[in-house]
């Protein structure tokens, strides 16, 4: 059965520029008649791609290429600005970690929050809670403000909640190099489990290892393209091949 279908996605984002975006300069600039648009780059471009229930597909290609952008238009977090992608099932993006925490309220309080960001009620959540504590090894922290964690227990935090309920669709950008040794050990197990079960993942690394160990098929993004896709250990060798011939 077909999870996953985009039609020619193309995605256009603005760049660097935008970030510096200052009301009184750009009102400036207008008066001075020196006004230019902020310019925009073209991230993805005309991607198809689709992927059937339970296959364990594997993005590589070089930084910059499109693939955490790609990753985010297929858990909706993105809309392309031209296509169609199709998602059916319930999405858990670990996808920058912890990003949609409030640092300024509890553990608590967050995974509440998060919990409904992904499509539970708070009444499971709260359910849940224990068990997301646990996972995180965040027992005693669950009063605690988000501020007062270290980053690497953000990470967890973000992974425990976002793997709590096994996932339709299991997305991974380079989740796997956050945390320490230990936790790490603890993530692969859990990520390992849903790779036996019926779960379709999507994961994003630069350990073209872990990829060949894992995924059946792979996808390589250049410059905001599919280059080339289909059996992973061919897509591995002619990713290989291209950046040693050059
Ligand atoms: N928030 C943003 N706003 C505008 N442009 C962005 C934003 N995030 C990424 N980009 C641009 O989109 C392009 C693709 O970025 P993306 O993060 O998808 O690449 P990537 O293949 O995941 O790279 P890496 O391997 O370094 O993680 C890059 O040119 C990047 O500068």
């Amino acid at each position: 059965m077909e999870v996953i279908r985009l039609d020619k996605v193309s995605l256009w984002r603005r760049t660097q520029e935008e970030f510096s975006y200052d009301l009184k300069k750009t009102l400036l600039s207008v008066l001075e008649g020196k006004y230019r648009k902020p310019a925009k780059k073209l991230v993805l471009d005309g991607i198809d791609l689709v992927v059937e229930k339970g296959e364990k597909i594997g993005i590589i290609g070089a930084n910059g290429s499109g693939k955490s952008t790609l990753l985010k238009v297929i858990s909706g977090i993105l809309q392309p600005t031209s296509g169609i992608a199709r998602v059916r099932g319930q999405v858990a993006p670990l996808i920058e970690l912890g990003a949609g925490f409030d640092v300024e309220i509890s553990v608590m309080d967050n995974i509440l929050l998060y919990g409904v960001l992904l499509g539970f009620s708070r009444a499971e959540m709260k359910k849940r809670a224990n068990s997301i504590l646990e996972f995180a090894e965040l027992q005693d922290y669950a009063l605690v403000p988000v501020k007062g964690l270290s980053s690497g227990m953000i990470a967890r935090l973000g992974f425990s909640i976002a793997t709590d309920v096994q996932p339709d669709i299991l997305i991974l950008d380079e989740v796997l190099s956050v945390g320490d040794e230990k936790f790490k050990n603890k993530c692969e197990q859990r990520i390992e489990k849903f790779w036996d079960d019926n779960v379709t993942i999507l994961v994003v690394s630069h350990d073209l290892k872990f990829i060949k160990n894992f995924c059946h098929k792979s996808i390589w993004l250049d410059q905001s393209k599919i280059k080339v896709s289909g059996e992973t250990h061919d897509v591995v060798a002619k990713y290989l091949n291209s950046i040693n011939n050059k």
